[in-house]
């Protein structure tokens, strides 16, 4: 089944087009990468399907539901990770969780059971009793993974997730996003960064200005452009394309 419907999905600033007639399906349970260098309209797309703007065109659809017609229900489907989701500075990672777990009806000692579930599955530590203002970068992103996932979303959208991080809290970022695979959920995992694609992703689909150029399996981007390296592909696909 298909968790994810990408249908003439398009986003007009001003009189251009930064996300131009995407199509595309995510599969449950897979990896779908959206490659793009910055300005590709990656997170442009990403924040279309989370319903945080509304698409100029097209549509898409989240668990079968429009997220057009039904962004309620859709949210409550999905988690996303993307820049500038401000954390307070004041708030241990324990309080910032179960604030956000309210807005998902999730209290009491269900609250206590999926704090259990987020801390053994990101390893979250101490963090849970810091306050914010103590926290390094890469612990701020955990916590922000943690808030996404926390309700257990079918379908987590990934914009750029391992920005920033040191080799440690990327490598958990990573293993996190295959554990969560394994778990028959469904993920975009949006970077520029082609070597993180190579390692997490089932499927891509190469993004330029607001195009998706390719779309599918990683060995069939490095069969169709004739190379053993996935940015090489992508780079090969944008100067075919011009
Ligand atoms: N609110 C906005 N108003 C006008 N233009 C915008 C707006 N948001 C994004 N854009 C433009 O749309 C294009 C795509 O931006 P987007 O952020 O989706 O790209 P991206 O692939 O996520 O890149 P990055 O990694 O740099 O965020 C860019 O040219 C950007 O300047």
């Amino acid at each position: 089944m298909d968790m994810i419907q990408v249908d003439g999905l398009s986003k007009r600033y001003g009189g251009k087009y930064v996300v131009d007639q995407l199509h595309f399906e995510v599969p449950q349970g897979e990896v779908f990468g959206l490659l793009g260098p910055n300005g590709a309209g990656k997170t442009t797309t990403l924040r279309m399907l989370a319903t945080l703007i509304r698409p100029t065109a097209g549509t898409a659809r989240v668990g079968g539901v429009d997220i057009r017609q039904r962004p309620l229900e859709v949210r409550r489907n999905l988690g996303i990770v993307n820049g500038g989701m401000g954390l307070y500075e004041r708030m241990t990672g324990e309080e910032i969780l179960r604030f956000f777990a309210r807005f998902y009806g999730i209290e009491g000692p269900e609250f206590k059971r999926r704090l259990a579930w987020v801390d053994d599955l990101l390893e979250m530590g101490d963090l849970l009793k810091k306050q914010v203002r103590e926290m390094s970068s890469g612990m701020q992103q955990k916590l922000i993974i943690a808030r996404a996932v926390l309700h257990e979303p079918p379908v987590l959208l990934l914009d750029e997730a391992t920005a920033g991080l040191d080799v440690f809290a990327r490598r958990a970022l990573l293993d996190f996003v295959a554990h969560y695979r394994t778990m028959g959920h469904t993920i975009i995992y949006s970077t520029h960064v082609m070597a993180e694609a190579e390692e997490v992703c089932d499927r891509v689909g190469f993004l330029h200005q607001g195009k998706l150029l390719f779309i599918g399996r990683i060995e069939e981007a490095l069969q169709r452009y004739n190379t053993p390296n996935l940015e090489r592909a992508f780079i090969r696909a944008v100067r075919g394309a011009a």
